[in-house]
């Protein structure tokens, strides 16, 4: 479970001050996926990193389990799985080193990251590619292994930026029905995107968020609802306040 509240980022700028994030709040249940939709320069990233302990709020907190953030940050990021919008998986080692690594880090012994490994390949569909270094990897097998990193400790709570950018239709199918899993199995995902078919088709709640403010919370029925429209494109148009060129 997450919960956020009143969360401010400004970052200083040669041409003046960037509100990246002003005042969003919001909650994230367990058993739900959430979806934090946005236009490009909405402040997703940038309420996600502060989520993950990355950044710190000029303004606000985060509670994740009950334990905040900033003052419990080596416990919160026990309980975090993240796949950063940057993925930095490291090209000398291969992918199953690149797990392993955060496996130790997390304190995990030697036996529970190599089963742990075994079931995240496996899941992932990245046996052909597990046992190769990094370097030279498509952009969706380096998300994969970004992925399967970021979950090898069984995390509770799973953050992802943007988890479907460059994958293929087969790749992103599989994508979503993993985390369809991670959520029948009573944890708590967030992830972001700029594309409302991809948030529909997967969220139980979505986040509208544009200039760096919450503009609408709901399901997509509760969205066309409150808007009065069908579509759910032009929903998002209407709530982000997009031009109709923009919202691609
Ligand atoms: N480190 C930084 N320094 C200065 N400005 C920043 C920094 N990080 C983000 N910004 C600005 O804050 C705003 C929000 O950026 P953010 O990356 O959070 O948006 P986003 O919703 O994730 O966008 P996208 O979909 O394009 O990834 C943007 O105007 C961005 O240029």
């Amino acid at each position: 479970m997450i919960e956020i509240r009143n969360l401010h980022k400004t970052f200083k700028a040669k041409a003046g001050p960037v509100h990246a994030v002003r005042g969003v709040g919001f909650e994230a249940r367990d058993g739900e996926i959430t979806g934090l939709l946005g236009p490009n320069g909405a402040g997703k990233t940038t309420t996600l990193r502060m989520l993950y302990t990355l950044m710190k709020p000029d303004e606000g907190d985060v509670r994740v389990d009950g334990l905040d953030a900033h003052r419990e940050a080596t416990a919160v990021r026990q309980r975090l799985g993240v796949l950063p919008d940057a993925r930095g998986v490291y090209k000398r080692l291969t992918a199953r080193e690149n797990i392993a690594y955060f496996g130790a880090l997390h304190g995990l012994d030697a036996g529970t990251i190599a089963a742990r490994i075994e079931q995240l390949a496996e899941t992932l569909v990245m046996e052909d590619f597990l046992d190769r270094r990094t370097e030279g990897f498509s952009q969706g097998q380096r998300t994969k292994t970004a992925i399967a990193r970021a979950l090898v400790h069984d995390p509770r709570n799973v953050i992802l930026d943007e988890p479907t950018n460059g994958l293929d239709v087969m790749t992103t199918r599989g994508l979503r029905g993993f985390l369809r899993r991670l959520r029948d199995e009573g944890r708590c995902v967030i992830f972001s995107s700029h594309i409302m078919q991809e948030v529909a088709a997967l969220c139980d709640r979505i986040v509208v968020i544009a200039h760096g403010e919450v503009r609408a919370i709901g399901t997509p029925d509760e969205l066309r609802a409150a808007t009065g429209l069908d579509d759910l494109e032009d929903v998002f148009v209407r709530l982000a306040d997009l031009d109709q060129g923009e919202a691609a």
